[in-house]
């Protein structure tokens, strides 16, 4: 499927209770000074009515019946597809909200799946909640993979900010989970997609990728763990044998210094944290989570649902607006290669 490049992006309400529909809104009223591709909303147009009025007068939703009326409607108000909607309950969850977030979600990449939008961004949702409902996914990332048709292992979840590139080997499972899931071969294929996936998405012709050790000081030659020396240089060697620009494994304490961040153009995690935490403290109010090795754009602001400031006028918007910005630029790349 080629991207249109002069479709509009989707974008995903989020739950309901949580900031995702304020953000969004505040995106669109910031859409000249940002620079925003035009985009519309799947679904939650009460929802975003009622957030409306507690924002600037200039804020009014325009509802469409089809992704063609977006471009044109954009430029007066947000564009919402469509009847799904329910209450706005800011910072109280319940399942009517998970539903909605959930058929947001499902539409928005059927919309980029179609061609009729030429990526997804997708609002915050909160796993627990969507689990409640039969959400069987660990994140939206498997779930955006699975309406690809694509394997979750080849979907990987990259964090980008201003400062920082990173990417989590393993996500959404236990701590004491990770070094039985670690291998050489996951590395391996990991850090493939992210290499092409940077020079194809982000144009980096030969991508620098940094692949952090799990175990202090790298194992310590082998009396801090043994995966560093078994596992991780083993892959690292073999990438490179592939001409992949790999190095490491580097100690993760002084990865993200600014001398060592200015070496490589990804760093590949151990574990969620190990990536998380360099990105949010670096960049959280410009963070953007983006799924590589997808045939649809994907993006995401790095922050999760905050039910405790829902509705208060607080969440900043800036990370939906990097999301929104990213989904653009990477779509426009990948028209102008097709
Ligand atoms: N992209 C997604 O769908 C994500 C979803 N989540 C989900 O969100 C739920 C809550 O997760 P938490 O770990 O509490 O992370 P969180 O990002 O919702 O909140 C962490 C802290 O950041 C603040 N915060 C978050 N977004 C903000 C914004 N735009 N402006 C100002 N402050 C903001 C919150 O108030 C809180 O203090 C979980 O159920 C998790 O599954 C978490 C991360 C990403
Ligand atoms: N911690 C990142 C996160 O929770 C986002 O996951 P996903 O829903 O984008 O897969």
């Amino acid at each position: 499927m080629t991207p249109f490049a002069d479709s509009p992006l989707a974008v995903s309400l989020g739950d309901p209770a949580g900031v995702g529909p304020e953000v969004i809104a505040a995106a669109w009223l910031r859409r000249e000074c940002a620079e925003l591709r035009p985009f519309f909303v799947a679904g939650g147009r009460d929802v975003l009515d009622q957030v409306g009025l507690t924002l600037a007068s200039a804020f009014s939703v325009i509802p469409i019946e089809d992704p063609a009326e977006a471009a044109v409607a954009f430029a007066h108000g947000l564009p919402v597809l469509g009847a799904l909607g329910g209450p706005w309950r800011p910072g109280e969850p319940d399942t009517d909200g998970s539903w909605l977030a959930y058929d947001s979600l499902k539409w928005a990449a059927a919309m980029a799946r179609g061609g009729q939008a030429s990526g997804m961004v997708t609002g915050p949702v909160a796993k627990a909640r969507l689990s409640e409902i039969g959400f069987e996914y660990p994140g939206q990332t498997e779930f955006v993979a699975a309406a690809c048709g694509v394997n979750a292992d080849n979907a990987v979840m990259m964090l980008a900010g201003p400062s920082l590139r990173t990417v989590p080997l393993t996500i959404h499972v236990a701590l004491a989970d990770v070094p039985g899931l670690i291998s050489t071969a996951l590395i391996v294929r990991k850090a493939r997609i992210v290499a092409e996936a940077l020079n194809r998405d982000f144009g980096i012709a030969a991508p620098r990728i940094a692949i952090a050790a799990l175990n202090p000081h790298a194992g310590e030659e082998g009396r801090m763990g043994e995966e560093d020396t078994t596992i991780v240089a083993p892959a690292i060697a073999e990438l490179r044998e592939i001409g992949i620009d790999a190095t490491g494994p580097h100690p993760a304490d002084a990865l993200f210094t600014p001398r060592s961040r200015q070496t490589f153009d990804v760093a590949l995690c151990m574990y969620h944290d190990q990536a998380l935490i360099p990105i949010k403290a670096l960049n959280f109010d410009e963070g953007v989570n983006v799924t590589l090795g997808l045939p649809i754009v994907r993006t995401s602001p790095d922050h999760g649902t905050a039910f405790g400031i829902a509705g208060k006028g607080i969440a900043d918007p800036g990370a939906m607006i990097a999301a929104i910005r990213m989904a653009g630029e990477m779509a426009h790349r990948r028209a102008a290669r097709a």
